[in-house]
């Protein structure tokens, strides 16, 4: 198709207008405004509650997905591939403002700003270089330039906040993270190995040397991610990583583990194994909705101490009444518990090629009986065309909607979260986010055969 007529921006835009109007319609309805962006976050405002209202969701999704394309179709095309090449100029100078604790100071400053000298202060930092790395982003609506070099926090920058006074960040370097959501040490991790990791994707593709990813050869070691992490010098690395994990996990509703499976129909006393639990929060909130169940959180040795910990000081009931096992145990060996009704893997197989998926697999075929359910919680990746591929249509719960022409089936970038991750997947450890299909083919390999798909709402 060489050219689409102006009706395609229309179209586009009119998606734009009808989300706006659904979005002013809940905010009227409830008497409320909308968060600005020029205003740092605040999750206690009840018009941030209704962003998650299922109208705004949907309406949001329809606007990113729709500005994206509605600017990829009328700007320069080289414009707009530079732009693309550019980007990681904004996750290098995002871990900068980060950990340089600048949102921190803004919070202290309030809306007036503070001029960068005073920014770069008490980190010795160069304060013309912070001013062109805060007015980069500033740019791309990270921070707000008040004045000429006078910075103050906006809705974006301040989901960094850690939430703990500067001075305080400043003299505990090592500290910065603990107690914290873990969306700071996101952006850093992403920022950090995560970006060196990915910046070598077309070395290690064009120019592959037996079992080494991007990781790899960004840090010339041929240890696995995991044991690079837990090398003494990368303790505090290895903390912030593990703090990413646990944080956003924490971050995530519990809401779709009670919808996606039946917990109800199993008898009491049925054994449900969390396999590569980690807190083993996911399990806790099904035990406290269904506290007949008992349960087996599995893990390697340090996680196991830490999910201990977790469910003494959030369900120590369970603990007492001994309905649940700690276990420190590898998945890649063979899986001990026989009696198990339901093994549960949630966030774990997109870490693992298939090969690696496959053997997990076996060892939970193994140890299962006929009526053992295997539940795995991972994204389902889409492609980006308008064709389902073939045999997906087939399993119950797996249909989901696509995105109304002319955007983008999958809604592109307004959910490119997943096609980030498997991308990262590969480079730092060898893994992948599956297709339905794919997840079919890998799950016949290990033994088991997958019968229904359920999507969270939203
Ligand atoms: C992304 S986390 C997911 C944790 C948990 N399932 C959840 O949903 O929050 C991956 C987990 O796999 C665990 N893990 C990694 N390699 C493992 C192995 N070989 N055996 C058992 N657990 C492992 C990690 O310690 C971590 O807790």
């Amino acid at each position: 198709m060489r050219s689409i007529g102006i009706s395609t921006l229309r179209r586009l835009a009119n998606i734009i207008n009808e989300a706006i109007d659904e979005i002013e319609g809940v905010y009227a309805a409830a008497d409320m405004s909308l968060p600005s962006l020029e205003a740092p976050f605040d999750p206690a405002d009840p018009a941030e509650a209704l962003l998650q209202n299922p109208i705004v969701e949907g309406a949001t999704l329809n606007i990113m997905a729709a500005a994206a394309q509605l600017s990829a179709t009328v700007a320069s095309p080289v414009v707009s591939a530079f732009n693309a090449s550019q980007a990681f100029h904004i996750s290098a100078c995002f871990r900068a403002a980060s950990e340089i604790n600048v949102v921190e100071m803004l919070r202290e400053a309030g809306p007036a700003g503070l001029h960068a000298k005073k920014i770069a202060a008490p980190s010795k930092t160069d304060p013309l270089l912070l001013t062109r790395i805060l007015r980069l982003l500033a740019t791309h609506n990270i921070f707000r330039e008040v004045t000429p070099n006078v910075f103050a926090n906006n809705r974006i920058s301040s989901v960094l906040d850690k939430g703990k006074p500067s001075k305080v960040l400043f003299e505990n370097p090592d500290e910065r993270h603990t107690g914290t959501s873990g969306f700071a040490a996101l952006v850093e991790c992403s920022a950090d190995h995560n970006m060196k990791g990915v910046a070598m994707l077309a070395d290690t593709m064009l120019h592959p040397e037996e079992g080494e990813l991007g990781f790899n050869r960004a840090y010339g070691t041929t240890e696995s991610f995991w044991d690079w992490l837990h090398r003494p010098e990368n303790v505090y690395k290895m903390r912030r990583f593990y703090l990413v994990i646990w944080g956003t996990a924490a971050l995530e509703s519990t809401d779709a583990i009670h919808k996606g499976f039946n917990w109800s129909d199993l008898p009491a006393g049925s054994v449900l194994v969390d396999v590569g639990g980690g807190t083993g929060h996911i399990s806790l909130a099904i035990a406290q909705k269904n506290p007949g169940l008992r349960i087996v959180v599995q893990d390697l040795e340090d996680t196991i101490k830490d999910s201990k910990m977790y469910w003494k000081e959030n369900l120590p009931s369970h603990i007492e009444s001994q309905m649940v096992d700690f276990q420190v145990q590898d998945f890649h060996t063979p899986q001990p518990i026989l009696n198990a009704d339901v093994f549960m893997l949630r966030y774990i197989v997109h870490n693992w090629s298939d090969e690696h998926f496959v053997k997990i697999l076996r060892h939970l075929r193994d140890a299962a009986q006929p009526t053992t359910k295997l539940l795995v919680i991972d994204k389902i990746l889409v492609s980006a065309a308008r064709v389902p591929d073939s045999g997906e249509e087939a399993i119950p719960g797996s249909a989901r909607p696509s995105a109304p022409a002319p955007l983008l089936p999958n809604w592109g970038v307004g959910k490119a979260e997943v096609y980030y991750v498997d991308v990262l997947m590969h480079c730092i450890f060898g893994g992948v986010e599956r297709t339905l299909k794919h997840f079919m083919e890998v799950f016949a390999k290990g033994g088991w055969k997958l019968v229904q798909v359920h999507h969270p709402e939203g």
